[in-house]
């Protein structure tokens, strides 16, 4: 079908659609379910079954399958068969943390996915961009990706890159007249917007003509190009420690076997019990509870309403030292109420709260009728007339369906009685120059019902009073001499500081001929009409979020569009700036190099005025200066930002595709605070990952040298394989996972962020390991001995001993990893996970104690009330023999 050739109804015929209303929710289901999911193609996905088999991939579990099957052929089936029930068990285990950390990156990647605007049944909604289906009327703007294939039917600025498609990357300008030309490539195809495209400005209306793999995009990408997940920092530093630390356990649990054997063991026991030794000692499972608990502190997070879009980022979180923050809707609630009219040389006041319409205006204190006030009646019509936004109501409640800002100028006009919807019965708007906050500025030409044409305007103050050559003062034309201006600015700065942000309306009347080929002939020779100032509260949360943020060594910096006043205000009201903090406007930031910027970048807690291109030199002067910046965004033209940023943060409510896209983290509430959680997440995380690895490298060390130094001392088999085994299913298993969703200390937030370069054994990590793995080494071999000695030589009896001992030893253990400086600082309680899995493990060692089946099939036997007394104390040593000193310091 050659689209670009119909005219928008016949586009609209061939689709059956209809352009007023769009499709029918139900038409639309129909159609989905016909023609399916507006979606590309994906690679395979691997099946349950193969991840569940290659949990048994690994090298030394297939060595020790092997050794069972000979130790079977030797008639040892009890033991055969015991071992490969646990190798089953810990694959079970190994699937389910698999398929666990899957489905939740997997929900998240849904949770992430593109949306698109859509007329169904006469309301514009938010729909997933894959349930789109051919007829579909959608609309797209600047910063959206087009979802599907689409004929435009309105075009107002609109610019679409459309690289992804034709590799061309200045952007095209499109428009919705039919073209003449059958045959055209791609890029010629100006009233069509493709899916996959970026829309850079403006917006527009089309018809979608094409989904999923019928689409351009479709037709040249056979596969999805697979968004790389990435190993975070960590996984893949922990992927280097693996190996070091596999060849480091082969090696000693080799040299446990040689010894075993010099001193006399039976060849086939000691080579039994060093694959034993090495399938338990070998770290293996690290990376993947790493990845498991990466991916329940995502959920965490979702439920604090922040998106992980890239795991990565969930490390970096913890190391922000700086966080650059938009003001209005993250810092502020985005509630704009206009509060003060500045018109014809007149100050009037504006009351009311919130959307309500019952407002009146007064001057110095007493009640005006607008109407009688031309030139407040005038500014209040060119602000409702130069307006992309409605006032909306949904079940008794008013919202505003567009920008907040124009809300407020309509909320404002109908205080004076007049509504857009009756303004349009007798305006016409010819063209609309969309707002963008490089111009800061957004432009109509209007008709009247008399032919007359003119231009208006509205924008920032300080920029229209650039464009401006004339105002309106006291009904009569006045020259904008340096005198005027000063008289203007006064007005302004005075709004400003009072927290008020500002936006100014101006007009020029069209003469008849006159020809307006861009924003750029219009937005010049303007007359100021006058200016109106809006409150926008702080959200309540945020100077607590501020305070916190200090708190935890990180510094908050407030990047605004708004007027510097406006914006100082703001920020001493939430804490941001502090005595003597700077403040610099988006002209000297201009003038800077990165360099200069660099220099001073310390001493300044506000950008104000800037435009979004400032955003990037901020974040490289930031970097510059080793920081680890964290920078929010919301449009098309903050993605690079996000994209330099150590972490990118986008708006979920907000922002547009593009800068979702860009981000590492979304923002479901466009909400600063939910920055200062996700942190406190990112950083908790990083902390249980460290207590588990603390924990699991302890207990490996202490299992091997339990048996190294036995073997040394010509001792016997201090640990069947069976119980070697068991320990690294049950006591390494359940509480490492348990230490993975503990809660934070109470210091998280209340010292310096992180280093980025710091290492896995960093903080004394490495001591603690190495000096708690030994002393369970130790003691577990005391408990044997002296069981050993006690019971008159007593293998199994002394065995039992030593294998009580290390799980008690580790179990104790546990409770000390939680902790960064001492056992004592913490409740044992307040990880429930924790104390449940140290039950079940507790409860599972006296069933193979006191079970006579299985205390068969593990070589155990009862022991003495004497002996476990010795046992407790023994296990208690490693972990209180330290803790005491500390304790004591503290
Ligand atoms: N819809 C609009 N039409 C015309 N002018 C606008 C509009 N919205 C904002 N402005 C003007 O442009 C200025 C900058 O707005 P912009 O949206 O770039 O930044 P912001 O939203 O105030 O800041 P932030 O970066 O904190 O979100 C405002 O102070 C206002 O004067
Ligand atoms: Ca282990």
């Amino acid at each position: 079908m050659q689209w670009h050739t119909l005219a928008a109804s016949d586009v609209a015929h061939e689709t059956k659609t209809n352009v007023k209303t769009g499709l029918t929710a139900a038409e639309a289901e129909k159609r989905l379910r016909q023609f399916g999911y507006n979606e590309l193609a994906e690679g395979k996905k691997e099946s349950a079954i193969v991840v569940f088999f290659r949990q048994f991939q690994d090298f030394m579990v297939l060595v020790l399958l092997l050794a069972t099957v000979i130790s079977a052929f030797l008639g040892e089936y009890v033991d055969a068969v015991a071992i490969v029930v646990i190798v089953i068990m810990n694959a079970i285990l190994g699937f389910i943390q698999e398929r666990r950390a899957e489905k939740s990156l997997a929900a998240l990647k849904r949770l992430s996915a593109p949306q698109a605007v859509v007329l169904r049944g006469g309301e514009w909604v938010k729909v997933p961009a894959r349930e789109l289906v051919v007829g579909d009327v959608v609309r797209i703007a600047s910063g959206d990706r087009v979802g599907a294939d689409v004929r435009l039917i309105e075009a107002a600025g609109l610019e679409i890159e459309e690289s992804a498609l034709t590799g061309e990357s200045v952007p095209v300008a499109k428009s919705a007249a039919p073209l003449h030309t059958a045959q055209a490539s791609l890029g010629d195809l100006h009233n069509m917007a493709f899916m996959g495209t970026l829309v850079t400005r403006g917006n527009g209306v089309g018809i979608v003509i094409a989904t999923g793999m019928k689409t351009a995009m479709g037709q040249i990408a056979t596969m999805l190009e697979e968004a790389d997940a990435g190993a975070t920092p960590l996984q893949r530093r922990l992927e280097q420690l693996g190996k070091i630390l596999l060849v480091v356990a082969l090696a000693l649990t080799a040299a446990v076997v040689a010894v075993g054997v010099v001193q006399g063991h039976d060849l086939y026991e000691m080579f039994l019990a060093g694959v034993s030794l090495a399938v338990a000692a070998i770290p293996e499972g690290l990376p993947a509870i790493v990845t498991v608990v990466l991916a329940l502190g995502v959920q965490r997070m979702i439920k604090r309403n922040a998106i992980v879009r890239k795991l990565p980022a969930v490390e970096t979180l913890g190391c922000a030292s700086v966080i650059c923050s938009d003001k209005t809707g993250t810092m502020t609630e985005n509630m704009m109420t206009v509060t003060q009219v500045w018109a014809g040389g007149r100050t009037f006041a504006v009351s009311g709260v919130g959307l309500e319409t019952d407002g009146e205006f007064s001057e110095r204190g007493r009640t005006v009728d607008p109407n009688r006030i031309p030139a407040l009646g005038r500014l209040l019509t060119m602000a409702a007339l130069c307006n992309s936004s409605e006032l909306k109501e949904e079940n008794g409640r008013r919202y505003v369906d567009g920008d907040p800002t124009e809300g407020a100028l309509l909320v404002a006009a109908e205080k004076a009685g007049m509504t857009k919807g009756q303004l349009l019965r007798d305006y016409i708007i010819e063209r609309e120059f969309p707002f963008d906050s490089e111009r800061k500025m957004m432009t109509v030409i209007v008709r009247d019902r008399n032919g007359r044409r003119f231009i208006v305007t509205k924008g920032a103050p300080d920029v229209l009073l650039e464009r401006s050559d004339c105002l309106e003062w006291n009904g009569r034309e006045q020259v904008l001499t340096p005198a005027w201006k000063e008289t203007i600015e006064k007005a302004i700065r005075q709004m400003a500081s009072s927290a008020l942000r500002t936006i100014a309306v101006a007009y020029r009347p069209l003469a008849e001929t006159e020809r307006i080929g861009s924003e750029k002939d219009a937005e010049t020779k303007l007359r100021l009409l006058g200016v109106a100032g809006m409150i926008d509260p702080p959200r309540p949360e945020v100077k607590q979020a501020v305070a916190r943020c200090k708190e935890a060594g990180m510094k908050t910096v407030m990047i605004t569009g708004d007027h510097v006043l406006t914006a100082t205000a703001i920020a001493k009201q939430l804490g941001v700036l502090p005595p003597g903090g700077k403040v610099m406007d988006g002209a000297m930031l201009s003038k800077l190099s990165v360099d200069e910027l660099e220099r001073v970048v310390d001493e300044i807690y506000v950008f104000a005025r800037v435009a979004p291109e400032h955003k990037l030199k901020i974040v490289n002067a930031l970097k510059r200066r080793g920081h680890i910046v964290a920078m929010t965004g919301d449009g098309v033209n903050d993605a690079p930002a996000l994209k330099a940023a150590d972490i990118g943060v986008a708006m979920g409510r907000s922002g547009t595709e593009v800068a979702k896209e860009a981000a590492s983290l979304v923002l479901l509430d466009d909400n600063f605070a939910t920055i200062e959680a996700a942190i406190e997440e990112g950083r908790n995380i990083y902390e249980n990952i460290r207590k588990f690895i603390r924990y699991l490298l302890a207990s490996n060390v202490g299992e091997i040298l339990v048996m190294l130094f036995a073997m040394l001392l010509a001792l016997p088999l201090p640990l069947v394989p069976i119980q070697i085994l068991w320990v690294n299913l049950v006591t390494d298993g359940l509480p490492a996972m348990a230490l993975g969703l503990d809660q934070p200390e109470e210091n998280v937030m209340k010292r310096p962020p992180r280093r980025p370069d710091e290492g896995v054994f960093a903080r004394g990590l490495g001591w603690k390991i190495v000096s708690r793995g030994v002393l369970i080494g130790v003691v577990t071999l005391a408990a044997f001995l002296t069981a050993y000695e006690r019971s008159g030589e007593d293998l199994v009896y002394a065995q039992t001993a030593a294998f009580a001992t290390l799980v008690l030893a580790q179990l104790i253990h546990v409770f000390d990893c939680r902790c960064e400086r001492s056992v004592f600082d913490r409740s044992p309680f307040g990880n429930m996970y924790l104390v449940a899995a140290v039950a079940v493990s507790l409860v599972l060692l006296l069933v193979v104690i006191y079970y006579p089946p299985l205390a068969a099939v593990f070589h155990t036997k009862p022991l003495a009330a004497v002996d476990w007394l010795l046992i407790i104390g023994l296990s208690a040593l490693p972990t209180f023999l330290f803790a005491g000193s500390l304790f004591t310091r503290k």
